[in-house]
């Protein structure tokens, strides 16, 4: 697979500057479950999924809630483990790893964003990012990292001066800067207006074209499905439907 266009809504087409989207599974997911047991009860959260994400696409996660999405991206995470199936990473078998082997994985390959943005209020926008940056094994600069997400003119404020969707882009920014090869991202709008949510996709979409990293967003916004390379629906713990974009829309150009 290889999209190279970007498309806005009125038929203009741009070119992305680059688009690293590519054929070369970074994930395979085969008929995953999961089961949650609270005493006697018991919550099939996931039900036979089977996926691949390439490496370089950009995924959009859709489907109501409790059908599944945030498990399987914890799952592929390495956050949480399975109850059945089989994922890998790779030629890494994830659900074969020890947690101290998973531990590792998230340190060396996966960047998380969620829906708030966690970070440490007595530290300003570049401390923040350094926190990470300190124990990784080749990062980039947080003022780099800071740069990418539009945010070069914030780094010496602290989070309370920033709007939340700067905070989300710090966030972002913080993901990044250990160089992930995935980017997951559980509601990253999900707490802003689309105003302010259109400049996090757009740092997201940046990221992606120009460091090729792997990017899976769960959302309950439908419009953003226009701008990821596919479209994965979730309905009941099972993949419903997968569509590809032949052409993807501006993040500028979402709306919600
Ligand atoms: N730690 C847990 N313990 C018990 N049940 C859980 C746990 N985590 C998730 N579940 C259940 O698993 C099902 C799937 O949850 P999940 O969070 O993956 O859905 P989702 O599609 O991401 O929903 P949302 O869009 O609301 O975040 C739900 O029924 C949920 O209540």
């Amino acid at each position: 697979m290889k999209i190279n266009a970007i498309a806005r809504p009125g038929g203009s087409v741009r070119a992305m500057a680059t688009d690293n989207s590519t054929s070369e599974p970074v994930f395979r997911v085969e008929n995953l479950t999961k089961i949650y047991r609270t005493g006697d009860v018991e919550v099939r959260a996931l039900n036979g999924v089977d996926m691949t994400l390439y490496r370089g696409e950009m995924a959009v996660l859709l489907g109501p809630s409790g059908s599944g999405k945030s498990t399987l991206l914890n799952i592929i995470g390495g956050l949480d483990q399975a109850t059945g199936g089989k994922v890998w990473f790779g030629d890494t078998e994830l659900t074969g790893c020890s947690q101290r082997e998973l531990t590792r994985y998230r340190r060396d390959h996966v960047g998380f964003v969620f829906q708030f943005y966690n970070l440490i209020p007595s530290l300003t926008a570049w401390e923040n990012v350094a926190l990470v940056t300190e124990v990784s094994r080749h990062p980039m600069r947080p003022e780099e990292a800071l740069a990418m997400v539009g945010l070069d003119h914030r780094m010496s404020h602290f989070p309370a001066q920033m709007s939340g969707g700067e905070q989300q882009r710090v966030a972002i920014a913080r993901a990044i800067a250990k160089r992930p090869d995935v980017l997951l991202c559980d509601e990253p709008t999900g707490a802003l207006d689309s105003r302010t949510g259109v400049l996090v996709l757009e740092a997201l979409s940046r990221v992606n074209a120009e460091l090729g990293t792997t990017t899976a967003i769960i959302t309950h916004n439908a419009g953003i499905r226009q701008i990821a390379h596919r479209v994965f629906s979730f309905l009941d713990g099972r993949m419903s439907d997968c569509t590809v974009n032949e052409t993807r829309v501006d993040p500028a150009e979402v709306k919600w």
